[in-house]
């Protein structure tokens, strides 16, 4: 037995002696237990009182940290190590932001002098872009921008250009990912081709759905403005640079990136390039600002105060001792209406992995399912179950405490209410006896009270952590993301397996190029399954 299974071992004995049943009783008889259970980072709290650990559960969590070599291996990840061994790559997202441009050496190669290189490509062309010296083939101003990607050369630029709104102050944005032509269509629509721009970002620069896209809003252009029009209302991002000039994509309009940053983490590469072109140079920087302060936290608090790796025991608490299956992210803040998914690709695309490390089958479970929606609205669809369903859910809120819409205070006061509510409603419950008083207080009769109170009885104890901000502008977006990104990281430390990888995703490409000829006709699919024929034949038959 590894020395991480003994200590996972001793975590869920300790469980099993249930040491705390009632969460109401635990925060009355601790009065300290917020101030124990709570980290922050300057204005960025993380508040896990209401989950049900002790100090003993947290030495417990905090041994297995160190059984796992969680600090090791980060430090070997900070060190531009081969950590990602079934591609042989380093992972070096964090040399991106690296604002104190301490040397980071991959094969002994600094590979600081690159990222400031195209750091500041990015800032000449998104100032051109935004003040008009960058114009269209026609000499007109670019009034829109169109990111072609998808996955992480998609949910990055698009959750954050959401997300930062409030200080967007450039060219408008869309975003196609999809290959449904519907996701194309619907946003030319609205466009003038002659003031339009399109970024192709594909770090492969081989992603069918991102490759269709492209050839499809090129011969939009065509259509509209000729062929001599291509060069200026086109630009790419990737690291094929060679793929990129065959699509006819100039050198000067190309923005480099490297195989150490996987895809999921590369919003802070020129991948973010949108967000640039929206926010400008100078608010991206603090972007990058907010996550390298969280790298820095990150590398050299111990694990005692530090929030990653905090975050990541619990999450490990929840997953493999308690056995939650999912865990629910509601932002209470519409601007991070696409965190959820953004969150999804990095935690499911990271650690949803069935083999360790030396490709043996994992000792426990890896990554839960991760899904949200920004509350309120959370509360009036899915809310329902997490409060009373059979399941429990794990629930992590985040919460600002200032918005950015000052002529509407009401609205964020009531916002934080409901979000202080909800934990507070999780982890309280309401009693039978609770829950037929109120509906005495109703009026109604002994035996009516009785046949109701049932339903209205909220078992509690359901954990819940909320991460409380000062308010999501640039520099807080930037760590709240790399603290979610170095949780990814703790957790696949402990479960031993390789958060850089994304193997999982190949198969259903493959066969999906096997399909198309079949689904055009060309091809029979007798080889195929029967399921899969006869689908094939009914929907052909309804064409
Ligand atoms: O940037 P690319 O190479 O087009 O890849 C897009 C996405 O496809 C994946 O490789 C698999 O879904 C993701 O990891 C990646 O973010």
């Amino acid at each position: 037995m590894t020395v991480s299974k003994r200590a996972l071992d001793a975590l869920m004995q300790h469980r099993a002696k249930k040491p705390l049943r009632d969460m109401r009783q635990v925060f009355n008889d601790d009065p300290l237990r917020f101030k124990h259970f709570s980290l922050s980072l300057n204005d960025l709290l993380l508040d896990w009182s209401k989950c049900a650990v002790t100090n003993e559960t947290m030495k417990l969590l905090r041994e297995l940290a160190v059984a796992s070599d969680v600090t090791g291996k980060r430090d070997q990840m900070f060190a531009g190590e081969l950590i990602n061994t079934s591609e042989q790559r380093a992972v070096l997202h964090i040399a991106l932001r690296n604002r104190s441009n301490r040397p980071i050496r991959v094969d002994g190669k600094d590979v600081m002098p690159e990222v400031n290189h195209v750091l500041t490509q990015m800032r000449d062309f998104a100032t051109g872009v935004r003040s008009g010296a960058i114009a269209t083939a026609g000499g007109k101003r670019i009034t829109d921008v169109v990111n072609i990607g998808i996955g992480g050369s998609d949910l990055g630029p698009a959750m954050t250009v959401l997300a930062l709104a409030p200080y967007h102050d450039g060219p408008r944005l869309h975003f196609v990912s999809n290959v449904d032509g519907a996701h194309l269509a619907d946003t030319l629509k609205t466009l003038d081709p002659a003031r339009t721009l399109f970024l192709i970002a594909s770090k492969t620069f081989t992603t069918i759905e991102t490759m269709t896209n492209a050839h499809s809003a090129r011969d939009w252009i065509v259509k509209h403005l000729g062929e001599m029009a291509v060069a200026k209302h086109f630009a790419a991002i990737s690291t094929a640079l060679d793929k990129v000039k065959a699509f006819g994509i100039g050198e000067e309009r190309t923005f480099g990136f490297w195989d150490w940053v996987g895809g999921r983490y590369s919003v802070w590469s020129a991948i973010g390039l949108p967000l640039m072109i929206a926010i400008g140079p100078e608010n991206f920087a603090h972007f990058l600002s907010g996550a390298h302060e969280m790298d820095e936290h990150f590398r050299i608090t111990p694990i005692e105060q530090n929030l990653p790796i905090t975050l990541g025991l619990i999450g490990v608490w929840h997953r493999n001792i308690c056995a939650y299956a999912t865990r629910a992210v509601i932002p209470y803040d519409q601007r991070l209406a696409r965190l959820p998914a953004y969150l999804q690709q990095l935690d499911m695309e990271s650690n949803g992995k069935g083999v360790e490390r030396d490709g043996t089958p994992a000792e426990t479970q890896t990554g839960p399912v991760v899904w949200g929606e920004p509350g309120t609205n959370g509360q009036h669809a899915f809310f329902q179950l997490i409060h009373q369903g059979t399941s429990v859910i794990p629930v992590e809120f985040l919460i600002g405490a200032q918005s950015h819409e000052p002529g509407l205070p009401i609205h964020h006061d009531l916002l934080m209410a409901n979000c202080l509510a909800q934990s507070e409603a999780l982890m309280r419950g309401r009693t039978l006896a609770e829950a037929k008083s109120q509906v005495l207080a109703q009026g109604k009769s002994d035996a009516e009270a009785t046949r109701l109170a049932p339903h209205r009885v909220f078992t509690g104890d359901r954990p819940s952590l909320t991460i409380a901000y000062r308010k999501l502008d640039p520099q807080t977006l930037g760590r709240l993301v790399a603290l979610y990104e170095h949780r990814v990281f703790t957790e696949a430390a402990i479960w031993n397996i390789n958060a850089f990888d994304q193997w999982g995703v190949e198969l259903g490409k493959e066969l999906a190029t096997g399909l198309l000829p079949i689904v055009e006709g060309k091809e029979d699919a007798s080889a195929r399954d029967a399921s899969t024929q006869g689908l094939v034949a009914h929907l052909r038959g309804l064409r």
